[in-house]
């Protein structure tokens, strides 16, 4: 059965929410069961387990039958992983499963991610110092940390990172990591099947709970006040607790106050869009990471044309490794030009100097015509200027191209534009407020 299940898996895959099956179907491991005939998945921990059996089970034994044309195909899930797996005996009898002894503690952090495969730079060097201090001294530095940014930043890298930090630091330290939806649904299920304690339980036996997205909890009362709760509870005990979150908790409508209030008790930090320097690295990075010959030229053309999501940044390597391993050739900025010509052209679709205008005036209640005109009034040239600034950071024109595009400027005064608008992103409340709503409504 054991053979069926890749496929099974890619079954599952397409027919299911790419979120749904990351969350809930791609932690599983596979493997022969005792008996050597059924399948046997091993679920990271037992929140995963309940909720895979709950509601993917039965279809995945479906799926069995109908990939191996074995009408008694048949699948059970446990916790486990194949590290700790006894080598299936032939022939041995299922034998019943003990409680999980204490050193079972599974943690579902991705050793993949770490801090020697985080590559620094102006816009992630707050938030990762933070994370590092964090996991040098759990419970003690800042307790909550907080990362918020916009999506493909890195904030799951580095809270990983910082959860493999302290297990390296402390071997045998019991770090939980979460999707905020995880907590969600593990709550649901012990609500209906009125075994709360059980679920408050999970929490009292972790040192540190990494908990991701927490933007999902918003309009979720019972889920936040249960949150509430684990949080208070964790943080009287000095465990560690990290969150991550899409924004500014503030800003996050459906959250509660009290909530929020909590979460201002340790340290917030944001985490940027990358500048282009810190693009090309992590591009470079990524390569050398996976052996792949990547020129700088190359990843200056990527980190050029793919906006700032490192995640995107990453699809396009990834597009480009395999065409080049497809066509049997080299990767060079020719043949990069040429591979991701699509990619580029739908990311250059998707921002346009005419789309920040519009965004950023409609934002100001002004008139785009507004952010064109020669007048210099400061309600008009502080937008202006972000506005040109967004278009710096979120397209590929050139300086002159954004003068032009902003009623023929000069490209000296785009640069002046973007120059003041960093330096006042430091200092400025408000305006970085501004900046962050208006760059999460142009890429998201
Ligand atoms: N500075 C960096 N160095 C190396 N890799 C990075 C860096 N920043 C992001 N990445 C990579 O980009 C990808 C997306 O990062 P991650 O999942 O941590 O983003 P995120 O901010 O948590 O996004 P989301 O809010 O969508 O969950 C990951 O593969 C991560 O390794």
């Amino acid at each position: 059965m054991l053979a069926a299940w890749p496929l099974c898996l890619s079954h599952l895959e397409s027919e299911l929410p790419p979120e749904e099956f990351i969350t809930w179907l791609k932690p599983l491991q596979a493997n022969a069961s005792e008996s050597g005939g059924d399948l046997l998945l091993y679920a990271p921990n037992a929140f995963v387990m309940d909720m895979v059996r709950a509601r993917y089970l039965a279809r995945i034994i479906e799926l069995l039958r109908l990939v191996s044309g074995h009408e008694a195909a048949a699948a059970r899930i446990e916790v486990g992983s194949l590290a700790r797996a006894p080598a299936p005996a032939r022939g041995a009898r299922a034998k019943g499963r003990a409680a999980a002894p204490e050193e079972d503690f599974v943690t579902q952090l991705d050793h993949a991610y770490t801090f020697d495969n985080f590559v620094e730079g102006r816009s992630n060097q707050i938030a990762r110092s933070a994370a590092w201090q964090v996991a040098q001294n759990p419970g003690q530095a800042y307790n909550p940390l907080l990362l918020y940014g916009t999506t493909g930043l890195g904030k799951t890298h580095l809270m990983h990172a910082a959860g493999n930090l302290m297990r390296a630091n402390r071997p045998g330290m019991k770090v939980l990591y979460l999707r905020s939806e995880q907590f969600f649904s593990a709550m649901m299920k012990a609500l209906n099947e009125k075994s709360m304690d059980q679920f408050k339980r999970q929490f009292q036996r972790v040192d540190a709970l990494l908990l991701d997205d927490i933007q999902f909890f918003a309009g979720k009362d019972r889920t936040q006040e249960e949150f509430f709760h684990t949080f208070n509870a964790l943080f009287d005990g000095k465990q560690q607790i990290i969150l991550t979150c899409d924004r500014y908790p503030r800003e996050v409508e459906g959250l509660e106050a009290r909530l929020k209030s909590r979460l201002a008790w340790g340290l917030s930090v944001s985490i940027e869009p990358p500048d282009f320097e810190t693009r090309a690295a992590i591009l470079l990075s990524k390569a050398r990471a996976r052996g792949v010959e990547l020129p700088d030229e190359v990843a200056y053309l990527i980190a050029k044309n793919i906006g700032t999501n490192v995640r995107d940044l990453e699809g396009a390597l990834n597009t480009l490794v395999a065409r080049a391993h497809f066509a049997g050739e080299p990767i060079t900025t020719a043949f990069a030009q040429e591979a991701l010509r699509d990619v580029v052209r739908v990311h250059k679709q998707a921002i346009s100097i005419g789309n920040i205008q519009k965004v950023v005036a409609d934002y100001y209640q002004l008139r785009v015509a507004d952010l064109l005109s020669k007048r210099r009034t400061r309600t008009l040239a502080r937008p202006r200027q972000i506005a040109m600034t967004l278009a710096k950071e979120l397209t590929s024109h050139s300086l002159p191209e954004i003068g032009d595009g902003f009623g023929g400027r000069d490209h000296t005064t785009v640069l002046h534009a973007c120059r003041q608008i960093r330096k006042l992103l430091d200092t400025d409340g408000v305006l970085r407020e501004d900046w962050d709503k208006l760059f999460r409504k142009l890429t998201e």
